[in-house]
């Protein structure tokens, strides 16, 4: 059986007055029904890109300029207007961007439910009070405007609108990174729970390391626009094998158990904007066991990482 995703040899491009910049570099990556992938690294990793390519969003000056992304074996294009919402759904940081201030909550999501799925005005709306039940939201709020939640309430409800269509695959792109830790911790077990009792699969997008510990099955980290590690993320927290990787995880305060009052350890230096990026392996003016070999050459990306340490060459 195809994989539920496969996204092969993508390369996403920004054209600018200057040049072309390359955003997502030959990126190759598929994933399994029923499971919760996370893309973590820096800002300007490349993360939103590859999700907005999966999910048809790549707009001018930017393109796909090769590659493939197939769904349950199509490619993402013959899916046509039934990519969005039915077949993949979707939950961004800010809940106010999927929720209309203008309308309740019971509304949109019925609404949601009878576009998408064949069902009398009746039963969308019964759906719609189980799917809120299902997020953890009574039913005495189906007519309430999203301004009258809390911020993690509404990405509760955003989570119910994401999965009204029952779609196999939800892009959740930072989706706690607004909330406060106590709140986000909650927010992500609901996601998880909720998502694996419908069997939808899960891409996780953040840039905290504690986020994709507390909730994805693999891990797939990126940098400058390439995918640097990708493993089980019990195996790549405990046991990392790129440099990045774990400076990631050593900057992470939970997951090093350092007390929030010491000082952790942080990458030096920045990520490289995509118009000055370094020749050989793009993390290594930033890479405490940088080689000569890495200044020139790009690592192959082989046996789930791309590093000199670990693996060959290519020119
Ligand atoms: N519309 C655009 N025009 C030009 N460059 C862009 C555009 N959108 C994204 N990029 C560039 O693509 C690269 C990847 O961006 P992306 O938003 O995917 O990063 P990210 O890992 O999601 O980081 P963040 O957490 O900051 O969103 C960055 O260098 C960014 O500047």
């Amino acid at each position: 059986m195809a994989p539920l995703l496969e996204i092969t040899d993508l390369n996403v491009v920004f054209q600018t007055r200057r040049k072309a910049l390359k955003a997502i570099d030959n990126l190759s990556v598929s994933m399994e029904a029923g499971e919760i992938l996370g893309f973590v690294g820096e800002s300007g990793a490349g993360k939103s890109v590859t999700g907005a390519a999966i999910m048809g969003l790549i707009d001018p000056p930017g393109y796909i300029a090769s590659g493939e992304i197939k769904l349950k074996g199509r490619p993402v294009a013959d899916y046509g207007s039934n990519l969005r919402g039915k077949e993949v759904g979707m939950i961004f940081q800010d809940p106010l961007t999927s929720l209309n201030p203008l309308r309740t909550i019971g509304d949109q999501l019925t609404e949601t439910i009878q576009h998408n799925l064949d069902l009398s005005p009746t039963e969308a709306r019964n759906k719609a009070v189980a799917g809120l039940g299902e997020v953890g939201i009574d039913p005495d709020r189906f007519h309430s405007y999203p301004h009258e939640f809390s911020g993690g309430m509404r990405q509760r409800v955003v989570i119910a609108l994401a999965l009204a269509a029952e779609p196999d695959l939800i892009i959740a792109d930072e989706p706690t990174t607004a909330l406060d830790v106590s709140i986000q911790a909650q927010v992500l077990d609901l996601l998880r729970s909720v998502c694996q009792k419908r069997r939808a699969s899960v891409i996780l997008i953040t840039h905290d390391m504690g986020v994709i510990s507390q909730t994805t099955d693999r891990v797939a980290v990126l940098y400058a626009g390439r995918m640097m590690e990708i493993g089980s993320t019990s195996d790549v927290i405990k046991q990392p094998r790129h440099p990045y990787t774990k400076g990631l995880i050593a900057s992470t305060p939970v997951l090093d158990h350092v007390s929030v009052d010491s000082t952790l350890p942080q990458i030096p230096g920045a990520m490289p904007s995509l118009d000055a990026l370094p020749d050989g392996c793009r993390f290594h003016p930033r890479c405490g066991d940088c080689k000569p070999r890495c200044r020139t050459i790009i690592p192959v990306f082989e046996d789930q990482i791309a590093c000199h340490l670990f693996t060959g060459a290519s020119a």
